[in-house]
């Protein structure tokens, strides 16, 4: 290889029948939890149903604590939690004990403190509610235990809910390896398993997003829980955080969504990179972006390694006349768009800046950055109407309505599953290796293939159906190593700052 490195990763689990066949499953919302691989960091997940009993009792209780009925502290609690609850609240807390963490142990702190208050105050105001009796002073003592058990579990796990009914339990960490962690886009398809894997390892999560694609629902789970906060902000605005790391994840990644405003496209990729890397730079945090396989445009190099520079259109679309069926939209000029630049350009060239931006903060003032450029993803919590060629296909089988391939279906793309994507991401950040990396899988389908497969496993009768379109372009990951680890294939010569050593392992 000429110069330089080329770094390419795939991943372990390969897109399989098996994956594809679970993710048929979630969207008949069926059975979330079968959708993790044996790879997925999602796998500790497992639902244990009697977790699930135990926190959503602890749940109902919670929210009769204390604060929210002084009045009746300690007697409502003791009326309402079963002698069953309170077998299951001595059962967790042995289990969960020696995973407690520090924060779990400072918000324990702070509900003994909070407490003692509130028992200060009562003495103060009620004299006769906590003097009167034995009785109730003993009540009010066990309600104070069970309120302190409650913070401990919510400390240690996340609160099931309808729409996420997983209990997710979390590692502990000390002090010294617990990380401040800002995910933008943390509510979205590929930020909330992110924020997922961050809490599961005990570090402090802020999920930012504007839930333009994002939703609560995808973070529900975290909610009450001591380590993680939920920011409603759009990147496009500065916003002052203290972060040790920055998974800039904001930005609509469906083509029918970036491309619904693509104005508010290119400002998320452009000023909402600035926004976070002028973060990054002033509390030194590392940055990682996620860019996109589209930043190599249409490529003449297939499948594409990190060092191609891409064929990105930049004067009109390649067809006479669009018909791709997303542009046509009521407050969209889809015929001004088709000829005036490629229809993807405020996604591949917002993209292409943010990169470039990535490696001016790094050059000029020092910030460590990382940039991941993400082939096509699919998964759980992937919205029905997103938009993209998997949900789509598996919707519209499910439904015996006619599978819209956009032009002939010979484009080809690799489709990658979303815990192996957080596996990369979260190997990238942690690792040395600065420069681009394609994070996707190396295996094949022409979008044809791929309509008639999806067809076949949902046994659908539905019609394949060909719309005028312009799409020609092929997306592929250069297949490096995919023997189910993490690899870099790397160039001979190493780069400018002599790392070498060919067929070195990257994380
Ligand atoms: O219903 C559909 C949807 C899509 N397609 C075609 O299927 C192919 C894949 O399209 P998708 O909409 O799934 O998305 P793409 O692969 O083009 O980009 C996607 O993956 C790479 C990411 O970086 C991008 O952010 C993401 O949008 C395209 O050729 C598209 O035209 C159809 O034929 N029918």
């Amino acid at each position: 290889m000429g110069m330089g490195y080329i770094a390419t990763i795939s991943f372990g689990t390969n897109t399989t029948n098996t994956d594809l066949n679970t993710l048929v499953e979630n969207l008949e919302r069926k059975k979330y939890e079968r959708l993790d691989s044996s790879a997925s960091p999602l796998n500790i997940l497992q639902s244990s149903r009697e977790n699930t009993a135990t926190a959503m009792m602890l749940r109902k209780s919670d929210h009769r604590r204390i604060e929210d009925s002084p009045d009746e502290a300690g007697t409502a609690l003791e009326r309402e939690v079963s002698d069953g609850l309170a077998e299951e609240t001595a059962r967790s807390k042995d289990e969960l004990q020696p995973m407690m963490s520090e924060t779990g142990a400072e918000a324990v702190d702070n509900a003994e403190a909070e407490i003692e208050a509130r028992a200060r105050s009562k003495d103060k105001s009620q004299p006769m509610m906590s003097k009167s009796t034995g009785a109730e002073a003993v009540d009010f003592a066990e309600a104070e235990t069970r309120f302190i058990e409650t913070q401990k579990l919510l400390a240690t796990q996340s609160i099931p809910t309808a729409t996420n009914p997983i209990v997710m339990k979390t590692a502990s960490l000390p002090d010294s390896k617990r990380k401040k962690i800002l995910v933008t886009g943390g509510a979205g398809f590929v930020g909330s398993h992110l924020v997922d894997t961050l809490m599961m390892e005990g570090h402090e999560v802020i999920a930012l997003d504007n839930f333009f694609t994002g939703q609560r629902k995808n973070v529900d789970h975290w909610m009450n829980h001591p380590r993680f906060s939920l920011v409603v902000h759009d990147v496009t605005e500065p916003i002052m955080l203290e972060v040790d790391e920055i998974y800039h994840l904001a930005c609509p990644a469906s083509p029918p969504h970036y491309q619904y405003n693509p104005v508010k496209t290119i400002k998320t990729s452009t000023m909402g990179t600035i926004n976070m890397l002028g973060l990054a730079k002033r509390v030194k945090a590392k940055i990682l972006l996620t860019s996109t396989s589209e930043i190599y445009g249409d490529p003449e190099v297939h499948p594409q390694p990190e060092s191609y520079w891409g064929n990105v259109n930049t004067s009109k679309c390649s067809a006479k006349l669009c018909f791709h069926p997303f542009t046509i939209q009521p407050n969209l000029n889809w015929f001004q768009m088709c000829t005036l630049v490629g229809p993807r350009s405020c996604y591949d060239e917002g993209k292409r800046v943010a990169e470039t931006m990535m490696y001016s903060y790094k050059s000029q003032n020092n910030v460590d950055v990382r940039v991941a450029r993400i082939f096509n993803t699919f998964g759980p919590r992937m919205h029905p109407n997103d938009g993209r060629v998997v949900s789509n296909f598996i919707i519209q089988s499910l439904q015996n309505k006619p599978m819209t391939i956009y032009g002939d279906g010979s484009q080809t793309r690799s489709f990658q599953f979303v815990s192996d994507l957080v596996n990369g991401l979260h190997s990238l950040m942690n690792g040395k290796y600065d420069l681009p990396v394609n994070l996707g899988n190396p295996d094949e389908y022409t979008v044809k293939h791929f309509a008639e497969y999806i067809k076949e496993i949902t046994q659908s009768d539905s019609e394949i159906s060909f719309f005028a379109g312009n799409e020609r372009r092929p997306y592929t990951t250069q297949t490096g190593y995919f023997n189910g680890e993490t690899r870099v294939e790397m160039g001979a010569e190493g780069d400018s700052e002599g790392r070498s050593s060919a067929n070195d392992s990257l994380f």
